[in-house]
């Protein structure tokens, strides 16, 4: 599995209306969570991570290279991203070809990359879409189109900005299966969100930004143990939490099954 590292980081939006600041940090497990409030810098790391911002200092590596010198096809191959709004990275005339441009950057067989494309749509649920216009598909469509443009890419590393945000429930469990799928067969997913039920039970660590800066690693399970801390960086804990908190029980609960194992014996 791939490993990212950040030394010695620095970053500056014009006029310093927001710095990120990252010493030293590894991104190094299959499913990794990126949580914090509403400008903490999550989505200008992944713009760091693929090379869309320029860092003023440090350097990134990936698996011991530094990604800014790899050549644009091995940085496609190496990290694919889906932005938090998908009408920013599509521009193609039907949903079959949007996914076939993002094939043609890494691949050259026409006949492969159609036949990837019919896979990777199928995969999603959007084969029965393949002729229509991007923009005539509903937001939840949208996204998971823009999740395709990766898959057929198939990076070593996935980035996931906000992937589960205006996705109905049956969209959101497929994705859900897709990413574990992708883990297993030795890929790394990083992912921001909002979401606390999702990152409790779906991922094996949990980075927390702050004002720019990685504040805290951990499982799913440290992170909520620290309720000083969960507060203190504005985040909610899985509602199971919260129903538990309001019964008086105070331990950490990850899901309703947890619950359930956790009190099992009563
Ligand atoms: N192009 C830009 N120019 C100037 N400031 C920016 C720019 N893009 C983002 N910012 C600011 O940088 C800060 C960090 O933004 P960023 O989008 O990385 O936060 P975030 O943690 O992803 O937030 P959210 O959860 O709302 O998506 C915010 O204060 C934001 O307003």
């Amino acid at each position: 599995m791939s490993q990212i590292e950040l030394e010695n980081l620095a970053f500056a939006y014009p006029e310093k209306s927001f710095e990120l600041s990252v010493d030293h940090q590894v991104l190094s497990d299959s499913m990794i969570a990126i949580v914090g409030q509403n400008g903490a810098g999550k989505s200008t790391i992944f713009k760091l991570l693929t090379g869309l911002l320029k860092a003023q200092s440090g350097k990134i590596s990936v698996d011991g290279v530094e990604f800014s010198e790899l050549d644009p096809k091995h940085r496609l191959q190496k990290i694919g991203i889906t932005f938090q709004n998908p009408d920013d990275q599509l521009f193609n005339a039907t949903v079959k070809r949007e996914v076939e441009w993002s094939a043609s950057q890494v691949m050259h067989d026409q006949d492969a990359i159609s036949v990837k494309a019919d896979a990777v749509l199928n995969k999603v649920g959007l084969a029965g879409k393949a002729g229509e216009n991007p923009y005539d598909l509903s937001l939840s469509e949208r996204k998971l189109l823009t999740v395709a443009t990766v898959l057929v890419v198939d990076p070593e590393i996935y980035l996931f900005d906000e992937p589960m945000m205006s996705l109905d429930w049956p969209s959101r469990q497929m994705l859900t299966t897709i990413f574990h799928q992708l883990a297993d067969s030795g890929h790394q997913i990083i992912t921001i969100t909002h979401d606390m039920d999702w990152v409790a039970t779906e991922f094996s660590k949990v980075h927390v930004m702050e004002r720019g800066m990685f504040k805290f690693e951990g499982t799913p399970r440290e992170l909520f143990g620290d309720r000083e801390l969960v507060q203190r960086v504005g985040l909610l804990p899985p509602r199971i939490m919260t129903v538990a908190e309001l019964l008086g029980d105070s331990r950490t609960y990850l899901s309703p099954e947890d619950y359930q194992a956790q009190n099992s014996s009563y």
